[in-house]
Order: structure tokens, then C-alpha cells, then sequence
């Protein structure tokens, strides 16, 4: 640990951006829970000065009740239901937005189309042990309420990899990696894409060497 000093030159030299909105259409990431959806959606919106939407807090404000209620509640076909609503919904938004999904949306034919067709996608490829690292202590993700969660997120992993594996980009995140690195990768990735950034030299120029 570094104590207290939390002013890194990295966090420095990646200052929040002020200019106008960077992204020209959104930028949709997908993987498995814990992958860094949410954590790596909000720091990347900063980053670009656009908007983050996760769909699980859309879906939860909508219903006013959290996941695990809709579950409990309505079922998750009714969540997917609703999920893939919500998703359409955001794609149309402007200026267009990082959207953070919940880690079944893409699994969805219809949500694979609509999110291809209006903007692009990100799979966010991390390996199953830091994955379950990350979501062993927490309980608000219902399908891992199982008497068996590790082995629960090993088959969910196994069933979606082929799906995420459509994603127009792929970025491997690993355990060392820390958040503001992984969102340089991502800036690395998604400004290699022509038409997704606007001034995409602007993003690759002030990347780290
Ligand atoms: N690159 C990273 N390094 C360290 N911790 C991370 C990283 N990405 C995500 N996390 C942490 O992992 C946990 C799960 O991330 P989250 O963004 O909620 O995943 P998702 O939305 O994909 O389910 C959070 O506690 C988050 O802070
Ligand atoms: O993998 C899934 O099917 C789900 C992932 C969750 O989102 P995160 O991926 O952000 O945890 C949430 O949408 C819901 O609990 C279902
Ligand atoms: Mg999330």
C-alpha cells in the first residue's frame, strides 16, 4: 500500500476531459459479473467527459427495487425482458454514452443486434479467478446465490465465453492490472476504431509509454 498520498502521476496526467463529448456512438461493455462493467464504465465516462448508463441501475430505478427483488419478485425472465428494453432505450440516447451491461444482456440475439447496429462493443476478458476473487463476498447478483456460486460462475463463464467472444473488441484484463490501466487499455482499443472517438490522436497521443 502507498498510504495516503493519492495523487499518482498516472491520475495526473489523465485529468478528466473538458472538451467537447468524445464518443460519436456509444460504446457498450459486456463480460461476465465482476468483470469491471460499472467500475470501469464510470471511470472511462469521466475520462471521455460522456455519460455512464448501467443498465442495472436504469432497471432498478425504473422498477424502484434492486436486482435481487426483481428476481425474487418477477422472475428473471421479466428482468431480461426488461434489460433488453433498457438497452435499446440507452443506444438511442445522445451524445452517446458508455454503457455498462449487466453480465447477461448480451446474451440476448436481439440486445447482439440492436447494439451492433447503433454502436459498438467491448468484452471485458478476465479469468475465472479474479473473477470469482471479486464477487465471492458480495450478494446482490442473484444467480450466484447458489449453494455452489464458484462452480455457478465457472458454467456461466464456460456457456457465455462464445457469446462475448462477438463483441467487436476484446480486452484481457488481468489481476495486476489496476482500474486506471485498464481504462488506458480500453482508450487504446477503442481509439484504433475509426469513427467511435472524436480526435482519437488527441487519446492515443496521451497514453502512457
Ligand atoms: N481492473 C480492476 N482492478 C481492480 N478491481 C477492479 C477492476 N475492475 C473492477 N474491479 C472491482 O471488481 C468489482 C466488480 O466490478 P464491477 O465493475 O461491479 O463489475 P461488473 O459490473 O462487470 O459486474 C468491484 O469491486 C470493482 O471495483
Ligand atoms: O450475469 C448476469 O446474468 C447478471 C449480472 C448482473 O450484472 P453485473 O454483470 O454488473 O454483475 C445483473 O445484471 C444480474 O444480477 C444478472
Ligand atoms: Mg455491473
Amino acid at each position: 500500500m502507498t498510504g495516503g498520498n493519492k495523487t499518482t502521476r498516472k491520475e495526473a496526467a489523465a485529468p478528466a476531459w473538458q472538451g467537447p463529448p468524445a464518443l460519436l456512438r456509444p460504446l457498450v461493455l459486456i463480460g461476465m459479473p465482476g468483470s469491471g462493467k460499472s467500475a470501469i464504465g464510470r471511470a472511462l465516462s469521466a475520462r471521455l467527459g460522456v455519460p455512464l448508463n448501467d443498465s442495472d441501475a436504469e432497471i432498478e430505478a425504473a422498477a424502484q427495487a434492486s436486482i435481487a427483488e426483481i428476481f425474487a419478485r418477477d422472475g428473471e425472465a421479466f428482468f431480461r425482458a426488461g434489460e433488453a428494453k433498457v438497452i435499446e432505450r440507452l443506444l438511442a440516447q445522445r451524445p452517446p454514452a458508455v454503457i455498462a451491461t449487466g453480465g447477461g444482456a448480451f446474451l440476448s440475439p436481439a440486445t447482439r443486434a440492436a447494439v451492433a447496429r447503433e454502436g459498438v462493443s467491448l468484452w471485458l476478458d478476465v479469468a475465472l479467478p479474479v473473477l470469482w476473487d471479486r464477487v465471492r463476498h458480495k450478494t446482490h447478483r442473484p444467480l450466484l446465490q447458489t449453494p455452489d456460486p464458484r462452480g455457478r460462475l465457472a458454467a456461466l463463464l464456460e456457456e457465455r465465453g462464445p457469446v462475448y467472444a462477438e463483441a467487436a473488441l476484446r480486452i484481457r484484463v488481468t489481476r495486476e492490472q489496476r482500474l486506471d490501466e485498464a481504462v488506458e487499455a480500453v482508450l487504446a482499443a477503442i481509439a484504433a476504431v475509426p469513427g467511435l472517438l472524436r480526435d482519437p490522436d488527441t487519446w492515443t497521443r496521451s497514453l502512457p509509454r
